[in-house]
């Protein structure tokens, strides 16, 4: 029988991003890889819409497995209508075409929010990188507009604007455009909302008192193609709120990549009629680890324009959260957090601590 000695590894690790607080993660090749995913599996929607509650739990039952599993999976069959997906991608493109006066009228930093236009590299997620290689394009959950129909005289800390839509003629057509992706993002995040519910056991409707006015954006992004490897769209980092919906356009290269437990980036190319569903960190904590905040980056190497509109949705702002009865180890004390604190905690440290640092000018 023949010995072989492994040889001692060089350790490498790779860096990321987790709200405010750098991470690393050791890259496990051989016989050190732990067991961990490839690929990101696709799970069919469809049953969503079933009125069979046995169908609904199956497909719970696959969604359970990725998010503790992977933490990110494709939504293909979602019934959001592909007309509606096509229609924002292509007033997406056309703002991001607009000058950049037309843009910078509404730059996010004149906002607490951040909602609004962010230019070049004004993001940085990975400190080691010259900045994020996009433009992008918040908005979000704002009782005075109208479109969303929310109670604002019920609502008395959402009673000022919080959006910035641009005021040039030639950009009109942006904020109805945002609106009708937005509006069919929220209503099929409801319905996964209460998938998620079922897969963690508990009933359907569990988180429906929690998420009468959730907080919710859009974020129209922008990566122009990358002609350095030094270069990053958007650095390796965790989302902060309950969990993401992607739609991303095609690019032949794929350009999202996701973090597994050995280190390594598993692409995430771009699979028609569908969404990447993410969880992200606030549902990480409620349910006390159980599922994964996957760590995830965009590179955009191929050599042509890439666009994406992630959803983001937390529960309510005034709403109070903490882990889960049944994913509470006994003898533990758990805080409980205001939603809205803590999203806006997570955001200033995103958003601002880079350009506070380093100054806003010269983009
Ligand atoms: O553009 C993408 O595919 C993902 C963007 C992303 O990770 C984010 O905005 O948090
Ligand atoms: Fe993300």
């Amino acid at each position: 029988m023949s010995t072989t000695k492994t040889q001692p590894q060089k350790k490498t690790y790779v860096h990321y991003h987790d709200g405010g607080v750098l991470g690393k993660r050791r890259v496990l090749t051989g016989n050190a890889a732990k067991p961990t995913f490839n690929e990101v599996p696709k799970i069919d929607m469809q049953r969503i819409y079933s009125d069979n509650l046995g169908d609904r739990e199956q497909l719970a039952k696959e969604v359970g497995e990725a998010c503790r599993n992977v933490g990110f999976f494709y939504a293909v069959n979602h019934g959001v209508e592909e007309r509606i997906l096509d229609d924002t991608f292509t007033a997406v493109k056309r703002f991001f075409h607009l000058p950049t006066e037309v843009k910078m009228e509404v730059h996010n930093q004149k906002t607490e929010k951040f909602r609004g236009y962010e230019a070049f590299l004004e993001g940085k997620l990975d400190p080691s990188t010259r900045g994020d290689l996009k433009e992008g394009f918040l908005m979000g959950e704002d009782a005075t507009d109208p479109e969303q129909n929310l109670p604002v005289h019920h609502l008395p800390f959402m009673s000022t604007p919080r959006n910035q839509w641009p005021s040039h003629p030639t950009a009109a057509f942006f904020r109805p455009a945002l609106y009708s992706y937005y509006a069919a993002m929220l209503t099929f995040s409801r319905r996964l909302l209460g998938i998620f519910a079922l897969a963690l056991d508990l009933p359907e409707h569990h988180f429906d008192h929690i998420t009468q006015h959730p907080m919710t954006n859009v974020r129209a992004v922008h990566y122009p193609p990358q002609l350095s490897d030094a270069d990053v769209g958007i650095g390796a980092h965790t989302d902060f709120c309950w969990f993401t919906l992607v739609s991303q356009s095609r690019t032949a290269e794929p350009a999202l990549e996701v973090l597994n437990a050995n280190g390594i980036w598993v692409p995430v190319p771009h699979e028609p009629h569908s969404f990447v569903v993410n969880i992200a960190d606030f549902l990480k904590l409620v349910t006390g680890g159980a599922w994964m905040s996957t760590v995830h980056r965009v590179r955009n190497r191929g050599g042509e324009e890439r666009y994406s509109m992630p959803f983001f949705f937390s529960p309510d702002e005034d709403a109070t959260v903490s882990v889960l009865e049944g994913y509470r180890k006994s003898g533990e004390k758990y805080d409980e957090f205001g939603v809205g604190e803590y999203f806006q905690n997570r955001l200033v440290v995103d958003r601002r601590t880079h350009l506070e640092a380093e100054g806003s000018g010269g983009y």
